[in-house]
């Protein structure tokens, strides 16, 4: 499955919106050498392929351009790895004239030098036709390095293509460095962080999740894009790895229930109990409690779609629309170490997932309102975006009208 299935009907926009949306949606392109691994990010980020099956991805001969209709659209270009840009037929302007952001991607497990002088032509390229581009460098494949080997090898990157950079009188450039694997959850987190730079309500969203957490005492709230697992908005304390990890685990775990128990399961409330004995992590009494309004509608079409496509290809998004749009999934998960898991639908797209002590958790009540207001800022927040691009359109349509008059 992948992001295309969304579908274009957007909650949010509504689908004028969405489809104009699209003309101007951002541009994200993915660059490196040969085999560094531009495709296999893209298909495992958006594609949900199996990491072991990018074994197999054939070297990219051509420009890739894949559109992802999500809660923001975007495209996303994976380059051939021998582009050449001082070939005349490469149109710079054209290609970085509307980008957003270039992620560049090197193989950390090869020798790199070769990379860095790519990366730097890259960006001197870029920069000139369009200085508002973001950088991001991912140093990819590090599940074959040891951690002291990781941090060197960044240390490096980073200093000789910072020095470089300032030696060819572009000190202003900012790059960022991640450290990247298919193989783990880094991919998703960098990919994350990534996004979050093209979302121009990234720090509206960001103070709605403060005020959230602060109010209902919750520990560390994301917002999570459900089908590729980015999050695209978590409130302002430190983000640590093993949360991320943890909740977007939960993701996963929600949507293959909701494959095996059918839609009944994801429009209702569902419980698991996570025991931690022995320092193994251990899934026990998933009890899965289907008292949802909805329920009756819900042996149909997608239950079936899901379990048709795998597991992977369930989400929480196109469920409960279907059945009146009033987007009530939610699902609890109380883990042995006292912490206590709480994910709730926002729209088809978004899942808010929270983190936070049992003990707090027994105002539950306090829990869901502040959730329920959470909701209805953010519907607020785009239905400003709404008419803020209807009153642009009129002023359009107006200036077009005044143009055609017959001046004598
Ligand atoms: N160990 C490891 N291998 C990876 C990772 N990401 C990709 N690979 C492998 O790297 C190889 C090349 O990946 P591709 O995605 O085809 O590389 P590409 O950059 O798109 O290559 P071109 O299309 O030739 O430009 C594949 O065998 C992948 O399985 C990673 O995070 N870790």
């Amino acid at each position: 499955m992948s992001y295309s299935d969304y579908g274009d009907n957007d909650p949010i926009y509504g689908d004028d919106l969405a489809d104009e949306d699209r003309e101007s949606r951002p541009r994200l392109m993915l660059m490196g050498l040969r085999r560094s691994g531009k495709s296999s990010i893209q298909r495992v980020v958006f594609h949900k392929m199996s990491p072991t099956e990018t074994l197999f991805l054939e070297s990219t001969s051509k420009i890739n351009k894949d559109n992802i209709h999500s809660f923001i659209d975007f495209q996303v270009w994976d380059f051939p790895g021998q582009m050449d840009f001082f070939d005349p037929t490469f149109d710079t302007e054209a290609i970085f004239g509307e980008v957003g952001a270039l992620v560049f991607v090197i193989d950390s497990q090869d020798d790199y030098m070769e990379a860095l002088a790519r990366l730097h032509s890259t960006v001197v390229a870029a920069y000139r036709v369009n200085p508002n581009i973001t950088f991001e460098v991912f140093i990819h494949k590090v599940d074959g390095l040891s951690e002291d080997y990781k941090i060197d090898t960044q240390r490096d990157i980073q200093q000789t293509t910072t020095d470089e950079l300032a030696d060819a009188g572009l000190e202003n450039v900012q790059l960022a460095f991640y450290l990247t694997s298919i193989y783990d959850h880094s991919i998703f987190e960098a990919f994350s962080k990534v996004i979050q730079k093209l979302i121009p309500q990234l720090p509206t969203l960001e103070n709605l999740l403060n005020i959230l957490c602060a109010n209902s005492g919750i520990e560390k709230a994301f917002l999570f894009d459900v089908i590729s697992k980015i999050y695209i908005a978590t409130d302002s304390s430190p983000v640590d790895s093993q949360s991320y990890e943890i909740c977007s685990d939960m993701i996963d775990v929600i949507i293959d229930i909701s494959s095996i128990y059918g839609r009944a399961a994801i429009g209702a409330k569902s419980q698991a109990y996570l025991e931690d004995q022995d320092g193994q992590e251990e899934w026990s009494r998933p009890d899965i409690d289907s008292r949802s309004d909805d329920r009756e509608a819900s042996n149909g079409d997608n239950h079936s779609q899901a379990v048709a496509t795998g597991s992977r290809a369930g989400s929480l998004s196109n469920l409960p629309t279907q059945t009146g749009g009033n987007h009530e999934a939610f699902s609890v998960i109380k883990m042995g170490n006292g912490t206590v898991l709480y994910l709730r639908e926002v729209n088809k797209y978004l899942a808010l997932i929270c983190l936070l002590r049992a003990e707090t958790f027994e105002k539950q009540g306090l829990i869901d309102y502040n959730v329920h207001c959470f909701k209805e800022a953010m519907d607020q927040v785009f239905e400003l975006k709404r008419a803020e691009r209807n009153r642009r359109e009129m002023e359009a349509n107006q200036q077009q009208q005044l143009n055609g008059m017959y001046d004598p």
